[in-house]
């Protein structure tokens, strides 16, 4: 992952300056945005502040008024625009799959056009189904009218991926899908990106997803004006501007609770480890270690069980607040005394986590001046 500096050399597609009208209207106003290799960018906004607008000014199917899109080291208007969209997957909601072709045929689509022999496209077409969790055996022979939302949000994806495009766009891809087979699909697709590489602009109008899936948002406002581009957890728990506290306002701290991961120094003071956690010489391996951490005002021992082993439950150092609540909640049915041992990558226990560990990791995300991007 790259860091703060460099950016810009890391970019796979830039605006500069990009403005759009449509007869006379702004649509996107004076954008400038690096898309880094290999990242998922999500924008985020408002209805009609411009980012469908942005995605597909990126591929030429909409032309910038002025400003430059590079792609690599291309100005995309130097590149014509089929072969464009041929190097750059595209995404929609809805998908828009051929009616009258099978699964098999519409992922194979590119591959024909680009005139690969039928073997070699039937072995690709095969293997995407089974990378975006379709079974060939059962899918590749259906037509899309014999699917459900879900699997045709799938067969899209495969379709864009056909050719192994650097670059995908993904306008509002898991729009029509339920919320169940929506939040699976978000996280296969983030999983999957990640396996291959891909650069994905994505944009949706649900701050959930972006901040699921982002490796970064960008939160525009009318105009595709940049509110604020930063990491997930930046923008829920420092909004940069009113108009962001706006988009992640409702449902923050579930946000925060998704995205934040327990610390050592979000763990209880010391001396309330669980005793078992002693077995090699005094206790707890050198990161979780009191000195650099806990700030001494814990919880009282209390709930401590005699010989100190919390009953069953345990979670590991780096778990999502989220997991660590839920795992609280079983132990003692979201009793406050919940006690959680926190076991390092090894197994080995560190610590203790209870209620109070994760309000201090709250605590600790959302305080001032802790950048980062
Ligand atoms: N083909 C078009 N002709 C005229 N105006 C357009 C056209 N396409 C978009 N616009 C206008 O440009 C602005 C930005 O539209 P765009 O679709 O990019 O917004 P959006 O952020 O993707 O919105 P939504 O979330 O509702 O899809 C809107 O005011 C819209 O009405």
């Amino acid at each position: 992952m790259p860091g703060a500096a460099g950016v810009e050399d890391a970019a796979a597609i830039r605006f500069e300056a990009v403005r759009k009208e449509y007869a006379g209207a702004v649509a996107v106003d004076d954008l400038t945005l690096a898309v880094r290799a290999h990242e998922l960018l999500v924008l985020v906004g408002p209805s009609g502040c411009g980012k469908s607008t942005t995605l597909r000014m990126a591929n030429r199917l909409v032309e910038p008024t002025s400003g430059r899109i590079v792609l690599g080291d291309e100005d995309v208007t130097d590149v014509d625009p089929v072969a464009l969209r041929r190097r750059i997957g595209y995404v929609i909601q809805n998908v828009g799959l051929f009616p009258h072709r099978t699964v098999a045929q519409n992922v194979g689509t590119v591959p024909g056009l680009l005139g690969w022999d039928r073997r070699r496209t039937r072995a690709r077409v095969l293997e995407l189904l089974e990378l975006v969790g379709l079974d060939p055996d059962r899918y590749a022979r259906r037509w899309p009218h014999e699917l459900s939302g879900g699997e045709r949000q799938r067969v899209g994806v495969a379709r864009a991926l056909a050719t192994d495009p650097p670059v995908l766009l993904m306008d509002e891809p898991f729009g029509a899908v339920d919320p169940v087979g929506r939040a699976r699909l978000q996280q296969e697709f983030a999983r999957l990106q990640r396996e291959l590489g891909t650069t994905v602009m994505m944009v949706t109008h649900d701050v959930d997803e972006a901040v699921r899936m982002a490796d970064r948002v960008v939160v525009l406002s009318r105009g595709a004006r940049v509110e604020q581009l930063a990491h997930p957890l930046e923008v829920v728990a420092r909004p940069a501007s009113d108009q962001v506290a706006d988009l992640v306002g409702r449902g923050r701290t579930a946000r925060l609770l998704a995205l934040g991961r327990l610390e050592p120094e979000d763990l209880e003071p010391r001396h309330d480890a669980p005793a078992r956690a002693a077995t090699p010489g005094d206790g707890a391996p050198g990161d979780a270690a009191p000195g650099d951490g806990a700030p001494g005002d814990g919880a009282p021992g209390d709930a401590a069980p005699g010989d100190g082993a919390p009953r069953g439950g345990a979670v590991r150092l780096g778990a999502e607040l989220g997991d660590v609540v839920e795992a609280l909640t079983a132990v003692a049915a979201g009793h406050d005394g919940a006690r959680l041992a926190v076991l390092d990558d090894a197994g080995r226990p560190v610590g203790t986590a209870t209620g109070d560990s994760v309000v201090r990791a709250l605590r600790r995300l959302t305080a001032a001046g802790r950048g980062t991007d």
